[in-house]
């Protein structure tokens, strides 16, 4: 127990003593915690080692720059604990309470002399959630040292946030090459400094912290903060304890502010063994969130149902010569602000992510429409094509409804248009990598070069997951440029088949089992699930087979129309330049 010689008392709060003779900052913490009313009896605190890898001068000089402490610089320490259970934990206990006094909140922040500042500006900040507990953070850290109450919480937040992007060494970012995340971790440390200079300008904020301490606090809260409802009322608040849980899913604990006990609480929904490490889930995340706002990629991305959230952003542009530019960046914007000057558009595309999935589609179709297809917009919806589209049984967001209401310039020959702009779209992003998808898995497999929990391996598992997604989408596009293929032979040969009626050469009968024919092709593909993602499937039997059944019905239409129809069926079969096929 905490000599009480050493504590003082202020509004309910137990101040923990300052005494460095104390045995060690996590009794200190934890004393603290317990003279303050927490409950956390089943639980413990564990220090883990820090990963091993060998790094050069730049890097260590690197991480000297961003340590930040609040008072005398400790030796290099462990910066990842987590919490075990002491006991075995049955589901649907409350195995931590931590009250309400030992909370930062958000308005805590806003009474400070610089949060009110800020209040009283109109200032437009990249992280409005975050600055106020950002600000008390320091503020408190700054102005009550050892003295603030809670001293013993700030003892034991991480001091070099290491594992932060923003915070890698160049050695680090080059581990990255090729991926989106550079431009991110970059525009971060723009956004940072921004927010920085401009509350300077309002607030002596440069009297609290440096630039880069600034930077340690956005990431410390960035990571730690809990988003809760106190007294009906939204916040957010730092919990001490309660963020020292590592990210698991699918999540064994669930956590809440008890507004009864006064107390943010985390229950148990499974039981737990004595010893196991007790985990939060931080969401279902694409590997790119947890690693910049975290500093940690998951190894294994997926969740129960297999869905794998990782993504990445496509860029794709028009061209302001194109004739069709206009009406195509109206396409493009349909449903949206209008701007009128669009020539880019980012769609982040993950495996299976329906909404985000039709967008893309959506936007390649735009890209590549004729103007006699653009111009079709405006005629009715025939019933095949209405199945097209149907949304499926997921909730939908208002861009997804906006995507499916949009009239898509949907023709056989612009989806082959489409699917090449996507080989080529991935093709090129992936080039930007240096290895290969194959050899990140390899090195993954090796844990001497690339250690557990290390900066290296967290930047591998990120560009491992990139590529599976870029791969996956050029695998959709070459299956369906093969699909494609295959229904205009078929409707060519339909072609030649009216030619022969029409020259009285009686009908060839139409072979729909044969090996290489559309309907076994997609029976097959819907038999082998697992050679094909089932979105794979689903494009090419239900988007690619209406297609093709519009075709052929309006191929016979032609046919049964007296000879004097000038409409030549041909001229629905727009091939493509065959020289774009070097990218299948
Ligand atoms: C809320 S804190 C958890 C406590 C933290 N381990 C500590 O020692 O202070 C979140 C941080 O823990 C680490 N972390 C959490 N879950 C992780 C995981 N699954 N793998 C690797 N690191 C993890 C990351 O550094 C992250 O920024």
């Amino acid at each position: 127990m905490m000599n009480s010689n050493t504590a003082s008392s202020n509004n309910g709060r137990k101040y923990a003593g300052t005494d460095r003779s104390h045995p060690d900052k996590y009794e200190r913490f934890e004393e603290w915690l317990r003279e303050n009313g927490a409950q956390f009896e089943m639980l413990e605190l564990r220090e883990y080692d820090s990963p091993k890898v060998q790094e050069n001068d730049e890097a260590e000089e690197k991480k000297e720059q961003v340590t930040f402490s609040c008072h005398e610089q400790d030796e290099a320490e462990s910066e990842m604990r987590g919490v075990h259970a002491r006991t075995h934990l049955p589901p649907n206990s409350v195995c931590m309470a931590i009250p309400r006094r030992c909370l930062i909140t958000v308005e805590m922040g806003q009474d400070t002399p610089i949060g009110q500042a800020i209040l009283r500006s109109d200032l437009d900040l990249d992280a409005p959630k975050h600055i106020f507990l950002m600000i008390y953070l320091l503020w408190d850290r700054k102005v009550n040292g050892v003295n603030s109450f809670f001293h013993p919480y700030y003892e034991i937040l991480p001091k070099t946030l290491s594992n932060m992007p923003i915070f890698w060494s160049q050695e680090e970012l080059d581990y990255l090459k090729g991926s989106y995340l550079l431009q991110q971790i970059d525009d971060r440390n723009e956004a940072i400094a921004e927010d920085y200079y401009a509350i300077c300008q309002i607030a002596p904020l440069a009297k609290i912290c440096t630039l880069d301490e600034f930077k340690w606090a956005r990431m410390c809260v960035c990571s730690r903060n809990f988003g809760l409802q106190i007294d009906g009322h939204r916040t957010s608040a730092l919990v001490p304890h309660a963020d020292m849980l590592n990210h698991y899913r699918p999540r064994e604990t669930k956590w809440t502010f008890d507004e009864e006990r006064q107390a943010f609480t985390i229950t148990t929904l499974q039981s737990i063994p004595a010893g196991a490490q007790v985990y939060d889930s931080y969401g279902q995340k694409c590997n790119h969130r947890f690693l910049l706002n975290y500093g940690f990629a998951v190894e294994d991305n997926r969740e129960l149902d297999g869905f794998c959230p990782n993504e990445v952003p496509l860029e794709l542009s028009l061209s302001p010569d194109d004739p069709l530019f206009s009406q195509k960046s109206e396409l493009w914007m349909r449903g949206e602000v209008h701007l009128s000057k669009i020539t880019t558009k980012r769609v982040r595309v993950c495996v299976a992510n329906n909404e985000n999935h039709r967008l893309l589609l959506s936007l390649l179709r735009a890209m590549n429409a004729s103007e006699e297809e653009l111009q079709s917009l405006s005629s009715p919806v025939t019933s095949d094509m209405r199945s097209l589209f149907v949304p499926d049984h997921r909730a939908l967001s208002p861009i997804y409804r906006s995507v499916r209401d949009i009239r898509h310039p949907l023709s056989l020959a612009n989806e082959r248009l489409a699917m090449l702009t996507l080989l080529h779209t991935v093709s090129s992003a992936l080039a930007k990598y240096p290895t290969s998808l194959a050899s990140d898995k390899e090195d993954l497999l090796d844990e001497q070069r690339y250690p557990p929990f290390s900066n290296k391996r967290h930047a591998k598992i990120q560009v491992r997951g990139e590529k599976e997604v870029l791969h996956h989408y050029a695998r959709f596009a070459r299956a369906a440029l093969d699909v494609i293929d295959v229904i205009e032979q078929e409707l060519k040969e339909e072609q030649q088949r009216g030619v022969e009626v029409q020259l009285g050469r009686g009908v060839l009968s139409e072979d729909t089992s044969r090996s290489c024919g559309y309907d076994y092709i997609a029976r097959k593909m819907e038999e082998d699930e697992d050679v094909l993602h089932h979105t794979i499937v689903r494009y090419c039997v239900d988007v690619l087979g209406s297609l093709r059944k519009e075709e052929m019905r309006s191929l016979r239409r032609q046919r049964a129309l007296p000879s004097t129809n000038t409409a030549s069926p041909a001229s629905m079969i727009r091939k493509c330049d065959p020289t774009a096929d070097s990218y299948c």
